[in-house]
């Protein structure tokens, strides 16, 4: 009874032959945990539901995953050699579904994670070896063609030993794989400085490599963040009034992670003084939609509605607007932080006489500066070129991509903010991105 109905319902007939006292099947054990599988489901799934092939599949798997080791041995061995012929279809690469779909794809630092994590757990230990040491050593650093081919040669074969094979050379290579990954991975199984790799990449060791990928983030040069700017825009339907929000958003969240008021640390009424120094373009709107205990210093302003409307917000929020230029000294009484919103990525230095006095009391400042997306007077690319003018951020929120100027920067804290990137653009881009976690603005970038 148990092998006629193999085919089509290889459990329930388990449960009949466990079922007879008479029953001498050299599987017994084999069958109670069959038998115990059965039972213990509520009831079993109508016919029809679970496809044949998926059955085998499922019952393979379950082979292996019995309790008992004789069981499991037993059932591993008998599942192997009556299920030989069955490949288990093996669910798509999620990257594969969303592409059939048409729909968003995830980023490459998800990519990245995510391959890290596969790496450690390709369900035979020597690949799980394998795998998670040399993804320890070249994930970092892979490029986001890189990334693809690895995703590749890991996740489509449906048989595991075929990656164990094609890595040590005992079966060649398919030429779909045939790449520049899996070359450095067979040089790598080589192991020919004869490397101790006697346990799985440990978990702390992919945390730093995970910290070393943090430096290697994108860095935007000026024309990239201009196109990027454009194509949220164009393509992606953005306005600029949603951006800007965003952005905002992020700033606020950042100022709060990174200068928690100290109402919330010990209980005080005491509320940090802001001051938020707008520039004519979107970054001072960035600055302006943020929201502390904020005074807004507006030298040059931009006759838009967006500007006027945000002026006419922070008049009727009753946020003080500073008319006379603040020095190093004022900011320094009158002040806990700044916040320095005056040029973005589309500053060309060096800066225009009417914006010096606030440049320099910036630079000055002995209360910790904010400086949103570029601090401002430094070259978007180059970063501080101009010394008599160079502020120095404590806190960096760096919007979309952190431009090449953040290279330079020293200060205590990196935000990344701007989490409106819709997947395809940062993919196009190469862009090369932690990712937000939970329903943050803001990701970290500090090392
Ligand atoms: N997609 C994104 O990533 C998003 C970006 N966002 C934000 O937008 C920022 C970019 O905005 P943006 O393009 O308006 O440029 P930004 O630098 O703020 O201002 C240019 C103004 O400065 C002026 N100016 C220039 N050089 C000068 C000088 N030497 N001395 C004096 N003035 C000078 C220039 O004058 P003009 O040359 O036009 O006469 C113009 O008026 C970006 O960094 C980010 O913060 C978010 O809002 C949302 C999403």
């Amino acid at each position: 009874a148990y092998q006629s109905s193999f085919n089509s319902r290889l459990g329930f007939a388990a449960t009949a032959a466990a079922a007879s006292p008479a029953t001498e099947f050299p599987l017994q054990s084999t069958i109670n945990v069959l038998v115990e599988s059965r039972r213990s489901r509520v009831h079993p799934e109508p016919e029809g539901l679970e496809s044949l092939p998926d059955k085998k599949a499922r019952l393979l798997f379950a082979s292996r995953q019995r309790r008992l080791p004789d069981c499991a041995g037993l059932l591993h061995a008998f599942a192997d050699a009556r299920l030989e012929s069955i490949s288990p279809p093996l669910p798509l690469r999620k990257r594969q579904q969303q592409q059939q779909k048409n729909s968003a794809v995830e980023s490459v630092e998800q990519q990245r994670q995510r391959l890290l994590y596969q790496s450690r757990k390709r369900g035979m230990l020597e690949n799980g070896l394998l795998l998670s040491c040399f993804a320890d050593r070249h994930l970092p650093g892979m490029s986001p063609a890189q990334l693809d081919m690895y995703d590749a040669i890991i996740n489509e074969p449906s048989n595991d030993w075929d990656i164990f094979y094609w890595l040590t050379g005992a079966k060649p290579l398919p030429s779909r794989y045939d790449n520049e990954v899996a070359k450095a991975m067979i040089e790598f199984v080589r192991n020919e400085d004869r490397e101790s790799r006697i346990r799985n990449a440990l978990l702390s060791a992919a945390l730093a490599t995970s910290r070393a990928a943090m430096s290697s983030w994108t860095h935007l040069g000026q024309a990239s963040a201009v196109r990027i700017d454009e194509q949220l825009f164009a393509e992606y339907g953005f306005s600029v009034e949603q951006l800007m929000e965003l952005a905002g958003l992020a700033c606020a969240q950042a100022v709060h992670r990174a200068y928690p008021p100290a109402s919330e640390l010990d209980g005080s009424t005491s509320r940090p003084r802001v001051l938020i120094c707008c520039g004519p373009g979107n970054n001072g709107g960035d600055g302006a939609r943020f929201g502390y205990s904020p005074s807004v210093y507006y030298p040059k302003r931009t006759d838009k509605p967006l500007y006027r409307n945000l002026l006419k917000q922070c008049i009727g929020s009753g946020i003080p607007i500073v008319e006379s230029h603040p020095t190093a000294a004022t900011m320094a009484a009158d002040y806990d932080i700044v916040v320095d919103a005056l040029f973005g990525f589309s500053f060309k230095p060096p800066v225009r006489p009417e914006f010096e006095a606030v440049m320099s009391a910036l630079s000055g400042a002995s209360v910790p500066v904010v400086s949103i997306d570029v601090p401002s007077g430094w070259d978007v690319e180059l970063g501080p070129v101009l010394e008599t003018q160079s502020i120095q951020p404590d806190c960096l929120v760096s919007l979309t991509a952190p431009k090449m100027c953040a290279k330079h920067f020293t200060g205590r804290h990196h935000f990344l903010g701007g989490r409106f990137v819709p997947p395809e653009l940062a993919r196009s881009f190469s862009l090369n991105l932690p990712c937000y976690p939970g329903c943050e603005q803001i990701v970290s970038l500090n090392n």
